[in-house]
């Protein structure tokens, strides 16, 4: 069993957050899409993975910070990603998750079913999915049904738009806000009650720029296991997505993405999926099509 325990080298980079605003994405467009042929080797290399489905996935409901386990078909989906790691000979020096047990128990499975030796893990909050506010614990077809399928798609996918907030009322509110990971790292004035796609960059930056990064340059190989739009947060940033071209992209559960970079961390090419691209299109259409009414 891996432990999940909070390395202190990674303790002492994420000391240094405080204070620390994100940066910008640069306006820049390209279109982001699956496709198994090998980049030309970059400098550096990153594998990131959304976590296996999840029971609230399975059921269609909007999570965020709820802690959702994987469910069976996440759970062989996060053995299946492993699987794709050690095929591709990919190696890794250091792990990054978030304090989401989806998040956690995909990386354990991976690196297991990878055959992979022990590696250091870092946790943190600022990889979480985004807060999905009010919305979490609601079914995604049934809140289409009754806003309209556009006004979900405003809440799912807008950049800067966050979904109404979470009250004190709310039946999941309790069990987040009191929950003990977060104890002593988030303050009361700093928990989010919701978060949009710009929020939840503007938290998960801080980490990237200061604890990935310089791992990246001392030339460690890193593994992220995260969550849809944490992840979606840092591939806009690398890749310098648009506000309005990161709309269109859903990341699939369970399938490794790769990114060869430059000495200044620039993508050589758009993220590459270790996956066969038809099952990986679709998996990223049946994402997108999550918010319609049925
Ligand atoms: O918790 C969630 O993401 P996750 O399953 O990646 O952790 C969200 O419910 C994903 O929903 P979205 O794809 O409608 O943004």
């Amino acid at each position: 069993m891996l432990a999940l325990a909070r390395n202190s080298w990674c303790g002492q980079m994420l000391g240094r957050l405080a204070n620390i605003d994100a940066r910008t994405p640069r306006p820049y467009s390209k279109p982001s899409s699956g496709g198994n042929q090998p980049d030309k080797k970059g400098k550096y290399r990153i594998v990131m993975v959304r976590h296996g489905e999840s029971e609230w996935n399975q059921k269609n409901l909007f999570c965020g910070w709820f802690d959702a386990k994987l469910s069976e078909k996440g759970q062989q989906e996060a053995c299946a990603a492993g699987r794709a790691l050690k095929e591709a000979k990919m190696e890794f020096d250091v792990a990054h998750t978030s304090v989401l047990s989806r998040a956690q128990d995909t990386l354990t499975a991976v690196l297991k079913s990878s055959e992979h030796r022990r590696i250091p893990v870092c946790t943190t909050w600022r990889l979480n999915e985004r807060h999905y506010g009010g919305l979490t614990g609601l079914n995604k077809a049934e809140t289409a049904k009754k806003f309209g399928e556009e006004k979900v798609q405003i809440w799912r996918r807008s950049y800067d738009t966050p979904p109404p907030p979470m009250e004190p009322d709310h039946e999941y509110y309790a069990c987040i806000v009191e929950d003990s990971r977060y104890q002593g790292h988030l303050s009361a004035s700093e928990f989010p009650k919701s978060e949009s796609l710009k929020l939840t960059i503007e938290r998960t930056l801080p980490y990237w720029d200061e604890v990935i990064v310089p791992q990246i340059k001392e030339g460690l190989r890193i593994l992220v296991a995260a969550h849809g739009n944490s992840l979606r947060g840092v591939v806009k940033h690398l890749e310098c997505i648009s506000d309005q071209d990161i709309m269109g992209l859903n990341l699939p559960t369970g399938i490794p993405f790769v990114y060869e970079l430059d000495e200044h961390l620039k993508p050589l090419a758009t993220l590459r999926f270790l996956g066969d691209p038809e099952t990986v299109r679709k998996a990223m259409e049946s994402v997108a099509n999550q918010g319609k009414a049925k």
